[in-house]
């Protein structure tokens, strides 16, 4: 393997309490809001079709206009209480919010720029009364912050000249400057969550990029740190030129998620997820798929089942207002959460073979076993393949732990579940397998009896 100076400091998973606790979150809530929700994908009466918090690099969109918006930035309708509540009841256990997108503009008072929420009629800090609403309500708090920025002068996305370079040092302490006075700021803050990386220029800040790291750590001890943050020494991200994973989990997962263990190379992971196809800022005209809560419940298990966390999208509007659509699907949301989070919250992957009608988790502290059905076959038998002498003598339906269920053996290792298809069931149901006493070991499987 080749020798880095600036690649994964880590090998393996994180084992302290502050990674423990982001492991054991399950479900977390994104928020993008910022100018771009003032137009909400539209300008001069024109639909702009891509992801909203983009428009300005739409052509039709002149950028002095867009730059100029800052002046109509006063979100009289901003209740961060009422999103912390809608988030708690949603069963989110943290929350990333934007204080800074590829727009450069600032929903804190920064020291080192102008261009922030001081400089509007709102002229008041967004950020902070977000930690304290969301901190209040027990939902931790994590910063997404993009080092892309189209309104610093020094921003360039690949070093040609000198000159390229010399404003590029600027950008850089500008840069670093901001990151440390957000955690100065927001010292409960129990991450970061970076984006904006993929420039060449970028790709070249090893050093500078890992010194930071390093003086943010140190900062606020056990801060988390994705892979979407530094470059290597060949400027590689996410996973360093040895294929080793750098920060402290996988931040690839953007509008996907992995299909199998495997995929997750065993590292910790979050998929962040928009609930259009492609819209994170507030677009007033979701056109295409927009997903259930069936379906975001399903990647949400999906995610947990493969030792993940699924970061579902809000995007505020202009006015500070959670839009109808996503306040539908968070009560639905927090519905199913309400009567099966216990199948959710400190779970993970269970190493048995993946079935058809949907997913197991299985809870890191207690050993339990669940079965998150989805597809249930007709003919109502869910098929079970354990490992050796695993007995499954405590069977039983979450929502009513006195319908237990006798498996039917019907080869060595592998049983059916007879679930009676008597009921109408429109939402996942959850069915627990409980160990017995001396079955469970921390190899994430039944130990042969
Ligand atoms: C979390 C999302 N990331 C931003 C984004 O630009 N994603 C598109 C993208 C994803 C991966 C590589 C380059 C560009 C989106 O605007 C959201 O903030």
């Amino acid at each position: 393997s080749l020798t880095l100076k600036h690649g994964a400091h880590r090998l393996g998973k994180r084992t302290d309490p502050m990674m423990e606790r982001w492991r054991n979150y399950g479900l977390g809530q994104f928020i993008h809001w910022g100018l771009y929700a003032i137009p909400g994908g539209h300008w001069n009466g024109a639909y702009y079709g891509g992801a909203a918090e983009w428009i300005r690099a739409w052509k039709g969109m002149p950028n002095e206009q867009y730059d100029n918006l800052y002046k109509e930035f006063d979100p009289a309708e901003f209740d961060p209480k009422a999103w912390a509540e809608q988030a708690k009841d949603m069963g989110a256990k943290y929350m990333i919010i934007t204080t800074k997108h590829h727009d450069g503009f600032c929903l804190w008072p920064s020291e080192f720029t102008d261009y922030d929420v001081t400089n509007t009629p709102y002229g008041n800090d967004i950020i902070g009364p977000l930690v304290e609403a969301y901190d209040a309500v027990g939902i931790d708090v994590y910063l997404y912050f993009s080092v892309m920025d189209w309104n610093h002068p020094g921003y360039r996305s690949k070093l040609e000249t000198i000159n390229d370079k010399e404003a590029y040092e600027e950008f850089k302490e500008f840069t670093r400057n901001q990151l440390l006075e957000l955690l100065e700021r927001y010292p409960t803050t129990k991450g970061l969550w970076f984006d904006g990386t993929w420039d060449a220029a970028w790709k070249e800040q090893a050093d500078f990029a890992d010194n930071l790291a390093t003086e943010m750590r140190e900062m606020i001890p056990g801060l988390i740190i994705g892979s979407r943050f530094r470059p290597d020494d060949y400027g590689n991200r996410h996973f360093d030129s040895n294929g080793d994973l750098m920060g402290d989990y996988e931040q690839g997962w953007e509008r996907k998620l992995p299909e199998t263990y495997e995929e997750t190379k065993g590292n910790d992971w979050d998929c962040v997820m928009t609930v259009p196809e492609n819209q994170w800022g507030y677009h007033s005209d979701w056109r295409g798929h927009v997903k259930t809560s069936y379906e975001l419940i399903e990647m949400l298990v999906k995610s947990v089942s493969l030792d993940g966390n699924f970061v579902m999208n809000f995007g505020p509007n202009g006015q500070g207002e959670i839009r109808q659509e996503e306040t539908q699907l968070a009560k639905e949301i927090g519905e199913w959460m309400d009567k099966n989070n216990e199948a959710i919250y400190g779970c993970g992957y269970l190493d048995w073979e993946k079935q058809d009608w949907g997913y197991y988790t299985k809870d890191r502290q207690t050993g339990k076993i669940y079965m998150i059905v989805f597809n249930r076959p007709l003919n109502g038998a869910l098929k079970i393949k354990t490992p050796d002498k695993v007995s499954l003598d405590k069977v039983y339906s979450l929502k009513d732990s006195s319908q237990s269920f006798v498996p039917e053996e019907i080869h060595k290792n592998e049983f059916f579940i007879h679930y009676p298809f008597s009921e109408h069931i429109d939402s996942p149901i959850v069915i627990v397998i409980e160990p017995s006493s001396n079955e469970i070991d921390q190899n994430n499987s039944y130990q042969k009896a």
